[in-house]
């Protein structure tokens, strides 16, 4: 069923199209059986062909990206923004005057309070009024929500991740008083297509840092997701990491678990309905490769003897479960569709 829909076909926007996101946004959503895409937004490529700056989607598209101005964005059912942290935010109430519904795959409307908004992205909110409508986009945690908004927010890729790994110990109330730990690794693609020397194939390449370790600023975005779970506010460690890949998050997560509570059984429990998280057999080693190009979060959980900790590893492709995939997801909820419309493909391995 497709619920409050302008056209036959929910009508998309992307603004944004030409990074890493907004490119696999396009690339989801031409094959999506319910969504046409109506405009992309460019910058620096307005009026250029998407199969010439895309030369892998030639054959695929037949469309040029457009500039802000030029761009239809009114008549679109559901826009994407796929831009920095604090573009979103100037568009988005002109948008939504004009009915239209908004998936941010940025930051802007993450956060409920303003002040820590400005706190860790720098400027202060353009449109703080929304914050307290706009719903967290993590439909495992918050699917009627997502249902009725009219505005997503995104979650970011390391959030998705360790969110979803400490999910069930959570609402459980298994975790201890002892500080949550997650240590991340991400491929490079989550930093973005835009030049940067840190970037290069020659800093990356047989190399491996943490980053941000002082603070990275989706702790607080993590800490809010907590925080709505477990009714209080949790201490977390969370640690950064860019190795020599090109997508996937590795998050490995600690906990301290006392008691003899059959984890792997809780965790079967709490994802057991979810089409896009998959709790592996116990003894299991989740590998980024097997949800590379996926919608999909693999979970596995250890508990190493005499350690009193638990340890849950936790998959997924960055662009897609980490971003673009997720926004699809959310966008199904949106618009009454079955949630998997558009995601049910194979991982790409190796
Ligand atoms: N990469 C990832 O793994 C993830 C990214 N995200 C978030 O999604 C968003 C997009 O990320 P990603 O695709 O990696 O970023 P990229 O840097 O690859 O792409 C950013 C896009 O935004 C456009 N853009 C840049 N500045 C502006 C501006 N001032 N106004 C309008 N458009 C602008 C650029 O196109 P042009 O210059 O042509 O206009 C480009 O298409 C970011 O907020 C990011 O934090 C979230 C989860 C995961
Ligand atoms: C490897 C790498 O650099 N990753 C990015 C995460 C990108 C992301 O998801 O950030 P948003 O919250 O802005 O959406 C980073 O740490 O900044």
């Amino acid at each position: 069923m497709l619920s409050r829909l302008k056209m036959d076909r929910i009508h998309v926007g992307i603004v944004g199209g030409t990074g890493y996101g907004g490119m696999e946004l396009v690339r989801l959503l031409l094959e999506h059986p319910a969504a046409k895409l109506h405009c992309l937004v460019s910058r620096s490529e307005a009026g250029q062909r998407v199969d010439d700056v895309f030369p892998h989607l030639r054959g695929r598209i037949d469309k040029r990206f457009q500039a802000v101005e030029d761009a239809d964005l009114t008549a679109c059912d559901v826009v994407f923004f796929a831009t920095p942290n604090g573009v979103a935010m100037h568009q988005v109430p002109a948008l939504l005057a004009n009915n239209v519904r908004i998936i941010d795959l940025a930051a802007d409307f993450r956060l409920r309070d303003p002040d820590v908004w400005a706190q860790w992205y720098g400027e202060p909110h353009a449109c703080p009024e929304l914050l307290s409508e706009a719903a967290y986009g993590l439909p495992e945690l918050n699917r009627e929500a997502i249902r009725n908004a009219r505005l997503v927010a995104n979650p970011g890729c390391y959030p998705t991740a360790v969110i979803l790994a400490f999910l069930p110990l959570l609402q459980a109330g298994l975790a201890g008083p002892g500080s949550l730990i997650a240590d991340a690794k991400s491929g490079a693609s989550g930093a973005g297509r835009g030049a940067a020397v840190d970037n290069l194939l020659t800093e990356l390449s047989e190399n491996f840092r943490a980053y941000r370790v002082a603070g990275h600023r989706h702790l607080p975005e993590i800490r809010q997701a907590f925080d709505g779970i477990a009714n209080c506010s949790r201490e977390l460690v969370f640690v950064p990491h860019v190795v020599p890949m090109i997508r996937g998050i590795h998050a490995t997560c600690y906990a301290e678990v006392s008691g003899e509570v059959d984890l792997q059984a809780v965790y079967e429990t709490t994802y057991r309905d979810e089409p896009f998280v998959d709790v592996l057999a116990p003894g299991s080693h989740p590998e980024t490769r097997s949800v590379r190009g996926v919608n999909l979060c693999r979970i596995a959980v250890h508990r190493p003897p005499e350690s009193g900790r638990v340890v849950v590893l936790s998959v997924i492709d960055n662009l897609v479960k980490g971003a673009a995939g997720q926004a699809v997801q959310n966008m199904n909820l949106m618009f009454g569709l079955p949630e998997t419309s558009g995601l049910n493909f194979s991982p790409i391995a190796p």
